[in-house]
């Protein structure tokens, strides 16, 4: 295998990842960030974000000289051949992207570009971003010749981002110049995932086409769940039966409070923009993305109409705060959005989370009705009914014996069908789930 000089910039989830996966297999890889608080703590090993597994190879590729973080950009470019841009792309109020710390990065390197580099995007971007970047280059007066943009989006997701690196379904290499898309793969080939070669505008819309889909599933299965509702059936036993047809697949049939995240939201929206820039009304993807937003909605009604047939109870112990699972993100979280309904109507939550507690009272600032708590039986003690709105293992592991004497009724809405009905009816608990009448 041929060793590469790498450099990625931006060292979010992706570029932090993909950086310490690329030193894992071999390469030599400097990760960039403008953020030198950031810097100064990886340096260190010590990662701002909690994702499992990842401190162990960030440390021992460190050690192994493999890899190395700076906050010099300019430098960074000079000691390398490939570029990896992996720097955020976040949605404006219209939800069309905002690609400025894209082009900001792209004009900031130009100035390095001292010899042939190969640049790749790793961001999720529009179609015609890579087309674009070339234009940015050439402003900055960088000649033809001395470089090629390849788009090769990632596809990992959060939580399980090392393993879905090192088990990836595909590897989507967008290219114009054969040999720079022959190289992006043979500095892959250590990972023997499935490559496939488009052109640049295919490979960008094949990033925010899988996420729009799998959106698309996790909207569907809670419409049917809101139907199973209405009729007396099971989602988790439809999902099933459905999932057992290799044509759907029995993954993202999860019903539950909708999707959240860094990605889902935004990239169902910015697809929704690109096709309305061109003129095209994609109705499904409008869909998708109300379901979604009905769907939390309609959870944080639930909470207060079983409060209310309870008996007026006026506290919930909210457990999980991320969006998922194994993350300490709550970027567009489900439960901040139904926190937020719950205190409008005069409810108090009493917030848990094994990880993103801290972040969240950060981000949320002190609310007179929500109070934050690292224990989860703390949580619980003396509220009205404990809410899931995250499936962490923590919480399912719970002893609900425990939960049931601590809570004032033993009411539990479980916004992730996480737990088992009958168990739950067994110890006394008038158990809410969603799609499961
Ligand atoms: N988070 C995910 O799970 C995921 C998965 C697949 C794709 N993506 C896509 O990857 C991209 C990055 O996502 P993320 O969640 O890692 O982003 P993030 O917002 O967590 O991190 C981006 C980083 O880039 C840095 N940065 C911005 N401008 C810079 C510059 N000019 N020079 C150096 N550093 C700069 C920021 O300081 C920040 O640390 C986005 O386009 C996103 O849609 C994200
Ligand atoms: O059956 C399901 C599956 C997921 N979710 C929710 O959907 C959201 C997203 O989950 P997941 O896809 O596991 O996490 P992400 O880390 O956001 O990863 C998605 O977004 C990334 C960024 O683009 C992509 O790289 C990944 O392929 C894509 O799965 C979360 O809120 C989940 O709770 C459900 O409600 N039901």
């Amino acid at each position: 295998m041929r060793r590469e000089n790498i450099a990625v910039i931006g060292t979010g989830y992706v570029g932090l990842v993909s950086g310490t996966c690329f030193a894992e297999i071999g390469h030599q890889a400097i990760a960039v960030d403008r953020d030198q608080s950031k810097i100064e703590r990886l340096r260190q090993a010590d990662i701002p974000i909690y994702e499992p597994g990842l401190e162990a190879l960030v440390r021992s590729n460190m050690e192994a000289g493999r890899l190395s973080f700076t906050s010099e950009l300019q430098e960074a470019v000079r000691r390398s051949d490939i570029l990896f841009l992996a720097v955020g792309t976040p949605s404006m109020p219209g939800g069309e992207v905002d690609l400025s710390y894209l082009e900001s990065a792209f004009r900031q390197l130009a100035a390095a570009v001292d010899r042939y580099k190969l640049i790749v995007i790793k961001s999720t971007v529009p179609v015609g971003t890579a087309a674009m970047a070339e234009g940015w280059l050439r402003e900055e007066g960088v000649e033809e010749g001395r470089f090629d943009i390849v788009s090769n989006p990632e596809f990992l997701r959060e939580g399980s981002a090392i393993h879905d690196t090192f088990h990836s379904d595909r590897i989507v290499i967008g290219a114009e110049d054969q040999q720079a898309a022959e190289r992006i793969a043979a500095l892959h080939a250590p990972l023997q995932a499935p490559v496939l070669f488009t052109d640049r505008a295919s490979a960008e819309l094949i990033k925010y086409a899988s996420n729009a889909f799998l959106a698309a599933k996790i909207s569907f299965i809670n419409e049917m769940a809101n139907v199973c509702e209405k009729v007396g059936a099971d989602i988790a036993l439809v999902a099933q039966g459905m999932g057992m047809d290799k044509r759907i697949g029995s993954h993202f049939l999860q019903a539950g409070i909708g999707y959240g995240g860094s990605c889902f939201p935004k990239d169902t929206k910015a697809q929704l923009r690109i096709a309305e820039d061109v003129d095209y009304d994609f109705k499904i993807l409008r869909s998708v993305i109300e379901v979604n937003a009905l769907q939390r909605e309609r959870f944080a009604d639930r909470i207060i109409q079983e409060l209310t047939e309870a008996g007026g109870g006026k506290a919930v112990a909210v457990m999980g705060l991320a969006f998922k699972p194994n993350t300490d993100d709550l970027r567009d979280a489900p439960a901040l959005d139904i926190i937020e309904a719950l205190t409008t109507s005069g409810v108090q939550v009493r917030a848990y989370d094994p990880v993103a507690l801290e972040k969240a009272s950060a981000h949320m600032g002190r609310h007179e009705l929500v109070t934050f708590h690292a224990d989860p039986y703390e949580a619980v003690a003396g509220a009205d009914a404990m809410v899931i709105t995250t499936e962490w293992e923590a919480v399912k592991s719970l002893d609900f014996g425990e939960v049931a004497r601590l809570l004032s009724q033993r009411l539990l809405i479980d916004g992730r069908n996480c737990l088992e009905p009958a168990a739950m009816a067994e110890l006394g608990f008038r158990y809410v789930s969603v799609g499961r009448a």
